[in-house]
């Protein structure tokens, strides 16, 4: 039973809503990575599903990226478990055989980001509130080359690069302009739009769209897959480095305060 991951059957035929609970901000722990690879799996299985819509349960934050909790003050071997998970979604949502449209209606940083990036389709509510992008860089942290290699299949080197470098949240109109999502609409129409966008992928047959993608897709993704447990090793060094950890305790610290 799944306690952060919702999945509910959508009111078309073939298409299953998975929505994110997990609150108070829908940080990507290693539990909620851990429920989301099983959901997943079990939608992966499910040849009565043909796509899937993925959104928040309540409306405000999308999901506010990789947990920080995760990635401070534990020791190396929850470092290299937790990466492994991360891994772990990145690489079923990019494969997945399903369309999955994200229908992002909040906040969106970083992890966020690149889990709406794996989807086939972006729609975004438009609230100035909510923003989309990887941020890492303001955190003191690099994004990892295959947060990069998503983000460049999407938008393109110049504007990868430069969003990088700035770790830019764009709003809504920002973000529909760079390419980071497709389309943007009022947001009491978001689940209808991201139905609607879903109905026309599925009109494509099904064996046909999947190969394309996995054309598409299949160089980024054996990027990772020949180099996963390097790219572990790698994570639980930068990510142990004292400076790393006093950034992120800093960045953790900011947030808390920001409501006292
Ligand atoms: C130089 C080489 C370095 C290499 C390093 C190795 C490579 C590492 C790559 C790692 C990749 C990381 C990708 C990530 O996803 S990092 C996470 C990025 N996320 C963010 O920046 C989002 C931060 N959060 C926010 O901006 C806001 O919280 C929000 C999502 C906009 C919501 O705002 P709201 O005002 O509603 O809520 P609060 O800010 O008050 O937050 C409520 C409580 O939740 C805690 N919180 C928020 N975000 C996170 C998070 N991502 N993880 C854990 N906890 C989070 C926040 O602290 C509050 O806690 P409190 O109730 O205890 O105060």
């Amino acid at each position: 039973m799944s306690h952060r991951v919702l999945v509910e059957a959508g009111p078309a035929a073939g298409v299953a809503v998975l929505k994110f609970r997990n609150p108070p901000v829908n940080a990507l722990s290693l539990e909620m990575l851990m429920e989301l690879v099983i959901s997943l799996e079990k939608l992966e299985n499910d040849k009565a599903v043909r796509g899937i819509v993925i959104t928040a349960e309540n409306p405000g934050i999308f999901l506010a990226g990789l947990d920080l909790t995760e990635m401070c003050g534990r020791n190396p071997a929850h470092y290299a478990k937790y990466w492994e998970a991360v891994q772990e979604l990145w690489l079923r949502l990019y494969q997945s055989s399903k369309v999955l449209v994200a229908a992002i209606n909040g906040a969106c940083p970083a992890g966020g980001c690149l889990a709406s990036l794996t989807c086939d389709y972006r729609v975004m509510a438009d609230n100035p509130k909510y923003t989309i992008g990887l941020n890492e860089t303001q955190l003191g942290i690099i994004a990892p080359f295959w947060f990069k290699d998503t983000l460049v299949n999407t938008v393109g080197h110049r504007a990868a690069e430069q969003a990088l470098q700035l770790g830019t949240l764009f709003p809504p109109a920002k973000a529909l302009q760079v390419g980071i999502v497709d389309q943007v609409v009022p947001e009491e129409q978001l689940q209808s739009a991201a139905l609607s966008v879903m109905a026309q992928w599925l009109a494509i047959p099904d064996h046909a769209r999947q190969l394309t993608k996995t054309m598409m897709r299949k160089p980024t993704v054996d990027q990772l897959v020949k180099q996963r447990e390097a790219d572990i090793q790698s994570f639980v060094g930068l990510i142990s480095q004292d400076s790393i950890q006093r950034a992120l305790q800093t960045y953790l610290q900011k947030l808390r305060q920001k409501k006292g």
